[in-house]
């Protein structure tokens, strides 16, 4: 199986949070993606929301640039938000079309609240926080559908209809801007914390906004099986 590596601050987060984390990364939805019996009217209902949650992801993103300290830092957000609205987007737009969704529609979709809880918790813990606070709440929504990605190329039935989604996360392209997010945040963490930063008193902090964003990641696919 191929298993990405998305960097030591991150590993760290992660085990800090592996039930949460197996609850995200092993969800129902997730299931249903890898099997393809998530009935279809459920994902694309998903679909819609998460454009829209990826509106406002890239939106966080490009706070990103404003808090950065350095210009590797200002770099890596900039790329990820061009990932986000001009490539992994175009999967949402593509797949809504078919059902006759246009991009209008999904622009002005209405949120669902499980969709703005998780968006505005992201955004708000930018705003009110540094860099660090913000790259922490965003690191589960890129490295969890970089690993469920890689997971499903190799796990998933080969007659599931969701062989799309599947592919864009799996991707190549999608998977080296995963891994430059670790190198940076790696970079970015021991820059301020040092490299023995899971022993400093702002840790548990940056652990809390990391294991809150799995958890509303999780609350995400479960708004999906609702749509379903
Ligand atoms: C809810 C959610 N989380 C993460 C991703 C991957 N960017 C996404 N598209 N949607």
């Amino acid at each position: 199986m191929s298993v990405a590596d998305y960097g030591r601050v991150f590993a760290t987060l992660r085990a800090g949070c592996s039930e949460d984390w197996a609850a995200y990364t092993h969800h129902r939805f997730v299931a249903g993606l890898c099997d393809g019996t998530l009935p279809r009217g459920g994902f694309v209902k998903y679909l819609v929301q998460d454009y829209v949650f990826l509106v406002h992801f890239a939106r966080a993103w490009s706070l990103g640039v404003v808090k950065a300290e350095t210009l590797d830092e200002m770099k890596i957000c900039a790329r990820t938000v061009d990932a986000l609205v001009n490539h992994e987007m175009a999967l949402h737009v593509k797949t809504c079309a078919a059902e006759g969704i246009d991009e209008e529609a999904l622009f002005t979709a209405k949120e669902d609240v499980a969709n703005l809880a998780y968006t505005r918790y992201v955004m708000d813990a930018g705003l009110q926080g540094d860099f660090l606070d913000l790259i922490a709440a965003l690191a589960p929504c890129c490295f969890g559908y970089g690993e469920i990605g890689l997971r499903l190329a190799d796990e998933a039935a080969v007659d599931t209809p969701y062989a799309d989604w599947i592919k864009t996360y799996a991707d190549a392209d999608y998977q080296q801007v995963m891994v430059g997010i670790g190198q940076m945040f790696d970079a970015a963490v021991i820059r301020r914390l040092g490299a023995d930063f899971a022993a400093t008193p702002r840790w548990a902090a940056l652990q809390k906004r990391f294991t809150t964003a799995t958890q509303l990641e999780a609350g995400f696919w479960d708004m999906g099986l609702r749509a379903a």
